[in-house]
């Protein structure tokens, strides 16, 4: 891509930016006991989390000073836990890309523990459909990284409330573009050889995929696409491995009106949007649950963007394109539907008479 297309230092800081905290996550799965902490909504939330977060934002100030940030952590209870806080700040600080060049690119070290809770509480912006803003999920998945199963780490930036850039690192899938969707990736995946991928798209100009262990230096990437299936029985789907999320039942119900015999392919997070976009699956479900909860706009701007560049399209269960204007929800939305653009409509109706005769 040449560096005078739009957006090019936005992808180019973006992607240094989640190779860099993916390196952090991968030496808290590796190096540290993975001990969680309980945050209001009962999620887990590890020193990833935490760490990734301060990472990337660090990065984003460096080189976008004005832009807004809408990220899911906040520093908080680092603030009360001066245990935590060191064990985050001394990964944090110790985390580095190889190329130094590039590890200047995003501004080098933090300068100390309290500026590294600084930089996590920026990521506080309400949103909203002006101006740039960045969103971030520093591990999506939490609990397939904890299995050592599929995370994410998200990055996305809206401009104007439309995703312009997206960019996943996603440890533990395969690097092959091409390698079928195991039925147990979302429980044994190990980011060792041959693991470890980076999606990247900007609005317009295609969507990527390279090793996230690539040269920090190297820029571009394999085009990427949606696999064109003639009938849609051959599709493979995707749906959350936690049942709270998305409901399978239903999803089960769709499948089967499409005339899918394959069983559902279950993986935690943002994986899901690029495994698809790459044409390793065709289509991905997530139903609602429980009727209000409000999608996190982190956990879907990059997905988004990614599966729309490499030919699909995304909608909520109503057929609406998902709105990431209004502020840190998808309030507008309920649920998603990612298909490859050509048969994005039979799905939505099958998930019509499914939702319709649940009533
Ligand atoms: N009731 C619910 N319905 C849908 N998504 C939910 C949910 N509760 C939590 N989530 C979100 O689901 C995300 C994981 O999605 P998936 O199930 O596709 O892996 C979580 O991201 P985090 O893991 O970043 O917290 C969290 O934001
Ligand atoms: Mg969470
Ligand atoms: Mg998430
Ligand atoms: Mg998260």
């Amino acid at each position: 891509m040449s560096s005078s297309s739009a957006y090019s230092q936005e992808l180019y800081i973006a992607q240094l930016a989640v190779q860099r905290a993916s390196i952090l996550t991968k030496r808290v799965f590796h190096e540290k006991a993975k001990g969680t902490v309980d945050k209001n909504d009962k999620s887990p939330v590890t020193i990833g989390d935490f760490g990734a977060q301060a990472l990337i934002i660090a990065a984003l100030r460096h080189n976008f000073p004005d832009d807004a940030i809408v990220a899911e952590e906040e520093a908080a209870q680092l603030r009360t836990d001066e245990n935590l806080k060191n064990t985050i700040w001394d990964l944090v600080r110790s985390t580095k890309l190889d190329d130094a060049a590039s590890e200047q690119a995003l501004g080098g070290a933090i300068k100390d523990a309290d500026e590294m809770l600084d930089l996590i509480d920026q990521g506080n912006s309400t949103g909203g459909n002006k101006g740039r803003i960045w969103a971030i999920d520093p591990i999506d998945g939490t609990k397939g990284f904890l299995r050592g199963g599929q995370y994410a780490v998200c990055l996305g930036l809206m401009v104007d409330g439309d995703v312009k850039v997206g960019v996943l690192g996603c440890p533990n899938l395969p690097v092959d573009d091409k390698a079928p969707l195991a039925a147990d990736i979302g429980s044994n995946g190990t980011d060792d050889e041959g693991h470890g991928v980076l999606f990247s798209a900007v609005l317009g100009q295609g969507a990527t995929s390279r090793p996230l262990a690539a040269s920090s230096k190297e820029q571009g990437g394999r085009a990427i696409s949606m696999r064109s299936i003639d009938s849609l029985a051959d599709a493979t789907f995707c749906e959350s491995v936690e049942a709270g999320h998305s409901a399978h039942g239903d999803q089960a119900n769709i499948a089967q009106k499409l005339g899918i015999t394959k069983p559902s392919v279950r993986m935690d997070s943002q994986a899901k949007y690029g495994s698809i976009a790459r044409g390793a699956g065709d289509i991905y479900l997530r139903l609602p649950v429980k009727a209000t909860y409000q999608e996190k706009i982190w956990d879907h701007a990059a997905g988004d963007l990614i599966v729309r560049e490499a030919g699909g399209q995304v909608t909520d269960i109503h057929g609406n394109r998902l709105d990431f204007g209004i502020g840190r929800t998808l309030a507008n939305n309920k649920g998603v539907v990612a298909a490859p653009a050509a048969s994005h409509a039979k799905v939505l109706a099958a998930v019509q008479e499914v939702l319709n005769a649940r009533q």
